[in-house]
């Protein structure tokens, strides 16, 4: 595997990602200070992190999308990342099956769009247009169209962020089966601890620029909340978050408004937290 300072490079080895001491800054302000991780093929880890601590900037790095970003610092990836927004961003006077397979070149482009559809469940959908979807399904479309492409890489930035409880809970089932089923590496931003906990292999809370936590989901399936090992990892990782949740002392009420909101006020030491 090559890998050159201060450039996005592709691997095609055991690792999907690897970063190595990066460094971004916007107006002289560090945001990303010498953050080093790396993601197995296959591995599903989930990003938290307070409001503006860098998570969508590590994203775009990872995405190739920052080139006009001064930094520095050693980027592996696969050649073959989607990314998947809040927003569906799908194009509106393009029907559903044409969005999905935009830009996918081969003979089979339309074959495998249908194919990609039906596995969001939206078959018979096809010539259909954006306008006509509620937000969830627009986001099963978007789904469809980085998955069509069978990415090494997903990069999804807080993707169920604007669906509503019910709709989110659907797509986490959804997002599970299609990652056993495609198995590409996946980083998920998220403000949702319990999102985190529902979805991923490992989460990662980046503070001040660094991995502050990198901890694995060791909660048996089918990984309820409330269950002494998820509210183990939650304790931990909002106190990471520098969430005082008072868990310990039996009153959850707070806890599950931070757990959604992923904030609070900083109380942690700066030292890194990793798998005991
Ligand atoms: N293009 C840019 N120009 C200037 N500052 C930027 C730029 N992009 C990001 N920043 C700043 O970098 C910091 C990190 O932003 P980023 O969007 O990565 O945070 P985040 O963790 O994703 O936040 P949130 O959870 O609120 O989405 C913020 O202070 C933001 O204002």
């Amino acid at each position: 595997m090559a890998t050159h300072s201060g450039g996005l490079n592709t691997t095609e080895d055991r690792t999907a990602v690897r970063i190595e001491n990066l460094v971004r800054s916007f107006d002289g302000r560090t945001v990303l200070d010498g953050l080093d991780l790396s993601i197995a093929p296959g591995e599903f880890v989930a990003l938290l992190g307070r409001s503006g601590s860098g998570k969508s900037t590590l994203l775009r790095a990872l995405a190739g999308l920052d080139h006009d970003v001064a930094g520095s610092g050693d980027l592996t990836a696969p050649d073959h990342v989607s990314v998947v927004f809040q927003d569906a961003r799908l194009l509106p006077w393009k029907r559903l099956l044409d969005n999905v397979i935009l830009g996918l070149p081969g003979p089979f482009a339309e074959e495998r769009g249908r194919a990609a559809l039906a596995e969001v469940g939206l078959a018979g959908r096809e010539r259909g247009w954006p306008v006509e979807l509620s937000g969830g399904e627009q986001q099963r479309v978007s789904l469809a169209r980085s998955l069509v492409r069978e990415p090494r890489l997903l990069l999804a930035d807080e993707p169920f962020g604007a669906l509503d409880a019910l709709t989110r809970l659907r797509m986490h089932a959804l997002l599970r089966r299609l990652c056993e089923r495609h198995r590409p590496a996946v980083l998920l931003v998220t403000h949702d601890v319990d999102e985190a906990i529902a979805l991923a292999d490992r989460v990662v809370v980046l503070d001040r620029g660094r991995i502050a936590a990198d901890l694995p989901v060791d909660v048996p399936a089918p990984r309820r909340q409330g269950s002494a090992a998820h509210t183990a990892l939650r304790g931990r990782l909002l106190a990471r978050l520098g969430v005082d949740t008072d868990e310990d002392h039996g009153t959850t009420g707070a806890a599950g408004a931070a757990g959604a909101a992923g904030i609070g006020r900083s109380t942690r030491t700066n030292g890194e937290e990793s798998a005991a």
